[in-house]
This record gives C-alpha cells, structure tokens and sequence, in this order.
C-alpha cells in the first residue's frame, strides 16, 4: 500500500487528533483521478480507518474550480487507460465500496465542479457540503462512459429518479442552490467558509460514541448494499465499452475540444 509520505495526487492530514482531511491535489486536471489517485485514495481511506484518533474524514478537491472531475479524459484519450497502478487493476469500484464500508461518516466538501466519476465520490459520501460556486453533473455518455452501479441507482434514491434520469440524460450541471434543493447536498455555504464547516461536522461527529455512529451508517447501507452486485456487472460492461471505437469517440472528441459524433453507434 503507498504510505501517506509517497502522496503525489493527493494529501493527507489528521486534524485535531480527530478528524482526516483527504484533498485531492491535480488542479491542473480539474482534479481528475487516473489510477495512481484512486490507489492514493484507498490508501489514505484504510489509513483513516485504521487510525483510532480518527472519528471522521473531509474529502475535498485542491484549488477552487474543481472538487473530482473525474476520470482522468485526456490520459483516457492518448493511452486508452488510466494509467499504472499498485495491482494492475483500476480500483475505482473498490474505492466505492472502501467509502461506503469505512465505519466512519465521510464529508464531502465539494469546493467547485463535481461531475462524471467526481459526482459519483461525493454521493457515496455520507454527506456533503457545498461551496455556492460548486457545480455538480454527470458527464459519461458524452465521453464514452457510464456508471450504471452507484452511481445511478444510488443516485435515484438520493434525489429521486425523475431527477437521476435529468441528471445523466441531459449532462446539464446545477448549481450548488439546485443540489441543495434536490437533497443532493446538506449544506451550502461560501468558498471561505467550506472548510471550517466541514471541520464543524467533523468535530460533531468526533464528539459522538463511534460504536453508535458505526452501527448507524452500516444500518444505512443495508438497504443499498445489493447495488455492489449491480456495480460488478456494470463496471465489467464499463472495461468492455471505453475500448470500444464508441467509447473512444468519446475520450478522443473531449482531447481534441470537439463534439463527439456518436450517430454511427445508433
Ligand atoms: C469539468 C468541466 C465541466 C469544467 O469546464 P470548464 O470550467 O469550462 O473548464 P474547461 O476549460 O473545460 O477545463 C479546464 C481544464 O481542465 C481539464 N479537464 C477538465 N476535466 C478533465 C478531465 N476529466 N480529465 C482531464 N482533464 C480535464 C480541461 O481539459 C482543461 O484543460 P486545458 O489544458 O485548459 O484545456 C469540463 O472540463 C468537463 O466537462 N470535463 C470533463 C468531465 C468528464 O467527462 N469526466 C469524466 C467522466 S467519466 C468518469 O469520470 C468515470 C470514469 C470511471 O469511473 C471508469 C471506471 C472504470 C473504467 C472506466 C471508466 C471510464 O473511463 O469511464
């Protein structure tokens, strides 16, 4: 497992003897992950499990345009995968399933755009806070993706699924008073501010008996727990798809700044 010291995506940090802060550090990829992020990711997540001190864990986004934009295109576009990895695998699934399992309450605090596999993290989140200049969306099947486990069931029952079907059918983005409306988002609060209430969560949390918040979020994830199944299939039908001529049209069309022409596949 790469140890917190050998980070280059990303940074960790243990605040107060209480609480984790996990950043994602790419902003010049609108902190899009490839697959050393998401193994940095696993690993700084099992480190926060692991730590006693820990109560709680702030995942957020370097910079202030992006939180995750998701998977790394343009790496997707030049070398149609997302790079080396620890295992040989690209374990974004397992990071799913690692944010959900960790029995303790993980914060969202979504500083900027958080759209394709970037929204995905945040819903898993148990609960997210909002900067007012943050963006939220799904982005796939414009550039030859898709998240048909969590990522849209999950998302149904979040914000309900008239919504989840505007969210992954129109690829519009809404603004953080929308997602706070849909239920997306518990709090939004200005860029200066999203930190320190994100802390102020945290240090709730770490005031509280563990054992009891622990029992409570794994009661949470029962009822949705069956959508891993739905995640293997999806994502083996996912590693089949982004190699196909139509996924790569996708990845190709965002690199090269044009639309994509998806009218041959119809
Ligand atoms: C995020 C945007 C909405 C921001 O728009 P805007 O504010 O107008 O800024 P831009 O000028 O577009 O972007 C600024 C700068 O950042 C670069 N950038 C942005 N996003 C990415 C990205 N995802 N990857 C790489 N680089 C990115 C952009 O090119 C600009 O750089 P310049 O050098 O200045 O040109 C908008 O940028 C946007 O829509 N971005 C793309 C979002 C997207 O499509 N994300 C991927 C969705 S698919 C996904 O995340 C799932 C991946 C996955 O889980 C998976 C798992 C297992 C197998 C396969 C996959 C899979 O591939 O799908």
């Amino acid at each position: 497992m790469i140890k917190p010291e050998e980070f280059t995506d990303i940074t960790y940090a243990v605040e107060e003897d209480a609480f984790a802060i996990i950043t994602i550090n790419r902003p010049d990829r609108f902190n899009s992950f490839r697959g050393r992020t998401v193994d940095e990711l696993i690993a700084a997540f099992k480190t926060a499990w692991a730590d006693k001190r820990v109560a709680a864990v702030i995942l957020t986004g370097a910079g202030e345009k992006a939180f995750c934009a998701g998977g790394d295109v343009k790496e997707r576009a030049e070398t149609g995968h997302y790079g080396e990895t620890e295992s040989g695998l690209f374990e974004i699934q397992a990071l799913h399933q690692l944010i959900r399992d960790l029995p303790k309450p993980v914060i969202a605090a979504v500083n900027g755009v958080a759209v394709g596999g970037g929204h995905v993290l945040h819903v898993l989140c148990d609960l997210s806070i909002a900067s007012s200049t943050a963006r939220f969306g799904q982005a796939g099947p414009r550039v030859g993706s898709f998240d048909a486990g969590y990522g849209s069931a999950y998302l149904a029952r979040v914000v309900g699924e008239k919504r989840a079907r505007q969210i992954w059918f129109l690829l519009d983005l809404y603004d953080a008073e929308t997602a706070e409306r849909w239920g997306l988002v518990n709090d939004v609060v200005p860029p200066d501010q999203l930190l320190d209430k994100a802390r102020e969560y945290a240090r709730k949390i770490a005031s509280y008996s563990p054992t009891a918040i622990r029992f409570l979020k794994h009661s949470f994830n029962a009822d949705t727990d069956h959508l891993a199944g739905l995640g293997n299939v999806a994502f083996a039908g996912l590693d089949l798809f982004v190699h196909s001529d139509e996924g790569m049209e996708g990845a190709k069309a965002f690199a090269e700044k044009r639309p994509p022409d998806f009218s041959p596949y119809r």
